[in-house]
């Protein structure tokens, strides 16, 4: 595990994992600014519960989404095609914040609403074409701590966990997507609501 300190002195580790590159900013944001955000986006997102389908049987995805951007480009995981609304000022705050420390810029943002511990998202990686070769991958996490599974591929002893806290950044880039799926497990005893914004490219 190595400890490191961006150019904004903002404090982050970078997990060694192998064919990884990820980088985890605990108190991305201030803890009164995570939570003036979670209320706002809980507040102003049109939140959507779309059915997925899973081995020929639909099912109600077990988590709300919304999905922002700058163009008009759809994105579609999962059978389902999602078209961005466009960016709210919210939005793009948070957006222009993560882009001078990821030195990257984003023009979609998928948000997810995890209304308490009975709601997931399942193992995955985020691979899809419209998002390019190796695609650097933002997220925030806002409300109550939940932790994040990442698994490889291969090696199926290779594991790794982390608690996503409040006001966090956790970045996947590289070859993270090509090697890696992550998850983010139900957790019976959580009974509080957490917002994640993932910031990606469409291209
Ligand atoms: O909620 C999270 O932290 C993960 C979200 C995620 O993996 C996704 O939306 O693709
Ligand atoms: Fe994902």
């Amino acid at each position: 595990m190595n400890l490191f300190f961006s150019e904004e002195n903002l404090e982050f580790i970078q997990p060694d994992l192998p064919d990884a590159d990820v980088l985890y900013y605990p108190s991305f944001f201030s803890e009164k600014e995570a939570t003036t955000y979670f209320k706002m986006l809980q507040k102003e997102t049109v939140w959507r519960q779309d059915d997925i389908k899973l081995f020929g049987k639909t099912y109600p995805q077990p988590r709300l989404t919304a999905l922002y951007g700058s163009d008009t480009k759809s994105y579609s995981y999962s059978g389902i095609t999602m078209f961005p609304t466009p960016f709210t000022p919210t939005l793009l705050e948070i957006k222009t914040r993560i882009e001078t420390v990821v030195e990257k810029k984003f023009n979609t943002v998928l948000l997810n609403l995890y209304r308490d511990g009975n709601d997931s998202n399942g193992w995955h990686s985020d691979d899809e074409q419209e998002l390019g070769k190796n695609p650097c991958i933002a997220s925030v996490s806002l409300g109550v701590e939940r932790p994040f599974h990442l698994k490889h591929k291969q090696e199926k002893n290779l594991t790794y966990k982390i608690p996503l806290s409040h006001g966090s950044l956790f970045i996947m880039r590289g070859t993270t997507q090509h090697f890696w799926k992550h998850q983010l497990p139900k957790s019976k005893r959580i009974i509080t609501p957490r917002i994640n914004l993932t910031f990606r490219t469409l291209i």
